[in-house]
């Protein structure tokens, strides 16, 4: 039997990709593994497929003085020993990893073994888990063309992102019927990473008595920010995070606010969704939201609104603005070539397989 470890976590961007691989790897007869963190969000997201999963200890990668700085270290060294011992019992003929801090002890293993890595970058500049691991690995699939130049000769393929096929398949009558809503008023789906951010949270909260006399307001806040003053607000539902019911809740909507993460951004293109985008702050990131978000704006498929910018006026100014002009958006998005990457990341995992 064909069979792969998939890797990828700390936040659902690095899953729901390796997520939209499955149905097709399963039909290709691949037996499929995952190795992933002990408490990250791919661990319930993955067990819930079935897909045997294997947790291993894993460090972060901080760019900035923590004592975990310390610590961390001795943690990758020990998820090494176990991905390499988990990997010696699966024998997998490939690895598929997604990138985030988790993948870098599988892969090193992986190295050790002698098992061949397939890796996939979603933004527009490789990641510092992903960097650390690109001399080990036999291809690097991206989702922007533009990530190539970053990338070592012969090393990068631009295969697009894998989208899951449901994503498209929403229907808007089981949003209404999930959400309770009516159907008077146009949607505003609010997004705010698969984390959630509590900055977007929080200015979308600011003008909801603005926002809720024309918009119906669906709003993914991320776990542990749900705020019980909303509760049972007319025309307002919050949501930690969203899993089966997402398409339905896409397909409602007619404008989309939301972090500028790589796969996000991706499925509202596929979706032609109107959407403003608020990448997170190269403050608090090494700036590849802002990047990913620039090359939409450039495109016509986004409006950016800068973190550092975003306050009530801004932004009720930015979601009127995009309301009135969301047509030219959807005809921009329309226009876009871009397709799903399932088949391309498949191709790179079989041509660089073990036989
Ligand atoms: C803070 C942080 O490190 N963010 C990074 C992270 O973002 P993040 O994890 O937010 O990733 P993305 O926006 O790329 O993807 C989020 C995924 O979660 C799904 N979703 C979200 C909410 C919900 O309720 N239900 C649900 O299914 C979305 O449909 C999407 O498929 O990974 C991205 C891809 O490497 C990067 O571009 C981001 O910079």
């Amino acid at each position: 039997m064909k069979k792969i470890v998939l890797t990828g976590g700390g936040s659902a961007g690095h899953v729901t990709p390796n997520i939209a691989l499955i149905p097709k790897l399963q039909e290709l007869g691949y037996d499929i593994h995952y190795i992933g963190s002990e408490d990250g969000i791919e661990r319930k997201l993955i067990e819930d497929l079935g897909i045997p999963y294997y947790p291993i200890s894993s460090g972060k990668l901080r760019r900035y003085f923590d004592l975990k700085n310390f610590t961390d270290p001795f943690r990758v060294v020990k998820g090494i020993s176990q991905a390499y011992r988990i990997l010696g019992r699966i024998k997998p003929r490939i690895i598929f990893s997604k990138g985030g801090f988790v993948t870098v002890p599988v892969l090193l293993a992986g190295n050790f073994r002698g098992i061949p890595a397939v890796i996939h970058e979603s933004d527009y500049t490789p990641g510092l888990a992903n960097k650390i691991v690109i001399p080990f690995v036999k291809k690097v699939c991206v989702t922007f063309p533009e990530t190539l130049k970053h990338l070592p000769k012969n090393k990068g393929v631009f295969t697009g992102t894998p989208i899951r096929p449901e994503i498209l398949q929403g229907d808007k009558g089981e949003g209404y019927r999930f959400t309770g809503l009516d159907k008077e008023k146009p949607v505003i789906m609010v997004m705010g990473g698969s984390l959630g951010s509590v900055k977007l949270n929080k200015a979308v909260r600011d003008i909801l008595p603005d926002l809720l006399k024309k918009f119906n307001i669906i709003h993914l806040c991320g776990k542990g920010n749900l705020e019980e003053q909303y509760q049972g607000l007319a025309g307002y539902r919050q949501y930690e995070y969203i899993k089966e019911e997402l398409p339905h809740l896409f397909a409602m909507a007619d404008l989309v606010i939301s972090r500028a993460g790589a796969n996000s951004i991706y499925e509202l293109l596929a979706l032609r969704k109107p959407n403003i985008l608020i990448p997170l702050s190269a403050k608090a990131s090494r700036g590849d939201q802002i990047l990913n978000a620039q090359s939409f704006e450039k495109m016509g498929y986004s409006k950016v609104l800068l973190e550092e910018k975003v306050n009530s006026q801004t932004l009720l100014k930015t979601i009127n603005y995009l309301y009135e002009n969301r047509s030219k958006y959807v005809d921009a998005m329309a226009k876009s070539k871009v397709q799903n990457g399932i088949e391309k990341v498949i191709e790179q995992i079989e041509k660089n397989s073990l036989r």
